[in-house]
């Protein structure tokens, strides 16, 4: 087992013994169901071939088809594709989610791909991977590098594979081909209702305005930081891979948002009072309420990453922006956190809708969609403050334990040691 799925699992185990859950159901979480591994020819524009690694890992489906994106990055390997199928398992059975959780990827630069290689590298995952793909089985969507496009070309390829037109068998495909309104807000808007769903329990009393840094202004970022400036609340500082850029009364977040769109970066927006510096690592060390973490994983690693940081709570919408190192050092310095596997829970959300609509072949309108978004995020973030009551446990182990005990039921209902015990 990796490095990475080894830590990760540690937060579980951490739940499992505080909640005194039964070690042979927990157990069953600790390795993945079942991972391929493949090799891709990708034939270049200019002639020559490559064979690129790719995987797909459908972790656990005691709760229903695994449910997971697929990741196009050079770095991307095969523990790292268990490790987010994992928490994908834990994050689908949190939000209620009648899925497992699965992920794929390939490794690939992305950006040295022409379109047509990107076309190819689609269709050469579906080739791969079909026989473990179906919308009962196992459904992927977009992640890293992938889109509403590479979900068009790899629904075509499994329809000529399978020999039938199955739309549903991949999630976060575009509007006109069986996608669903509202998917590519739902991750921002979503951690913006978990947000103030556990305002409270994060020391924030009354519905005040709270000052937010804000790290990554991608999908997830640009539509975090419009719910928040909706909310009343006041974005100070935003990076990006291009540096940061602040303002101590607040940005103006939509003529950030059309600086990003002409430019490319948020450090090509200026006004009056507004500063730029190219050291986006910085973002951390922000005086603020809230530190959004929206771009990379492993950001705050260890008890030297927490020592820089200067706000009062954490929002973990990329997945383990915060690696297991720093939760003890995070406790001790009085930072809660809003774990991924709530605080992004909104995507797989509104995947799961375009999964229904696909299943029912009746479409969804766009204040069903937002109020499924809503009702979704509320019942989870209620069920994690339940649990922590209960318990005592931080917020975090609490998601954890909401998520396992909903698995472990599921488990259990099959027959336990007491009733197959009697012989
Ligand atoms: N989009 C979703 O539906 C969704 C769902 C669940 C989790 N997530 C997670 O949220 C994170 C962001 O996803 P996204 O869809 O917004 O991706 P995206 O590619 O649209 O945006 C990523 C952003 O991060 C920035 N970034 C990259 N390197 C950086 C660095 N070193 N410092 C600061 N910023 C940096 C990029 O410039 C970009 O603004 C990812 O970890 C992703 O796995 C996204």
């Amino acid at each position: 087992m990796g490095d990475m799925l080894s830590a990760a699992r540690t937060r579980m185990h951490r739940a499992a013994e505080n909640l005194d859950l039964t070690d042979e159901l927990v157990e069953r979480l600790d390795y993945p169901t079942e991972t391929l591994a493949a090799s891709i020819p990708l034939r270049r524009d200019d002639g020559s071939l490559t064979q690129l690694k790719a995987w797909r890992c459908r972790y656990d489906a005691t709760l229903g088809p695994t449910k997971g994106g697929i990741r196009f990055h050079e770095t991307v390997n095969q523990d790292e594709v268990q490790t987010l199928a994992f928490l994908m398992t834990m994050k689908c059975a949190l939000m209620g989610l009648p899925f497992g959780g699965g992920k794929g990827g390939v490794q690939v630069d992305s950006r040295e791909l022409s379109t047509m290689e990107t076309e190819r590298v689609a269709r050469g995952w579906v080739r791969a991977f079909a026989r473990i793909v179906s919308p009962n089985r196992d459904v992927p969507a977009p992640d890293v590098a992938t889109g509403e496009r590479e979900m068009a070309w790899m629904v075509d390829e499994y329809g000529h594979l399978s020999g039938s037109i199955e739309p549903n068998s991949f999630t976060g495909k575009p509007v006109a081909l069986g996608g669903i309104p509202g998917r590519t807000p739902a991750t921002g808007r979503g951690g913006m209702i978990a947000l103030e769903a556990v305002r409270d329990s994060l020391g924030f009393d009354g519905d005040g305005g709270l000052s937010i840094a804000l790290q990554g202004f991608g999908n997830a970022g640009t539509w975090f930081a419009k719910a928040a400036v909706e909310n009343g609340h006041t974005i100070v500082a935003v990076s990006d891979s291009s540096g940061l850029v602040r303002h101590k009364d607040g940005l103006d977040i939509d003529a950030l948002i059309e600086a990003k769109e002409k430019e490319g970066s948020v450090t090509s927006f200026s006004g009056d009072g507004v500063e730029t510096s190219d050291d986006g690592a910085a973002i951390i060390e922000q005086d603020c309420d809230v530190l959004v973490l929206a771009a990379l994983g492993g950001v705050i690693g260890d008890a030297d990453d927490v020592e820089k940081l200067a706000c009062k709570a954490i929002v973990e919408i990329a997945n383990r922006p915060i690696l297991p190192e720093a939760d003890e050092p995070l406790r001790d310095a009085g930072i809660d956190v809003v774990p991924d596997i709530l605080a992004n829970g909104g995507g797989v959300t509104i995947s799961h809708a375009e999964w229904v609509q696909g299943r029912t072949g009746l479409g969804w309108k766009d204040d069903e969609v937002a109020d499924y978004l809503e009702d979704k995020m509320q019942d989870a973030a209620q069920a994690v403050r339940d649990l922590m009551d209960q318990s005592g446990l931080d917020m975090r182990t609490a998601a954890y334990g909401v998520a396992l005990k909903r698995i472990c039921a599921a488990v259990s209902a099959a027959g336990t040691v007491e009733e197959f015990g009697k012989g």
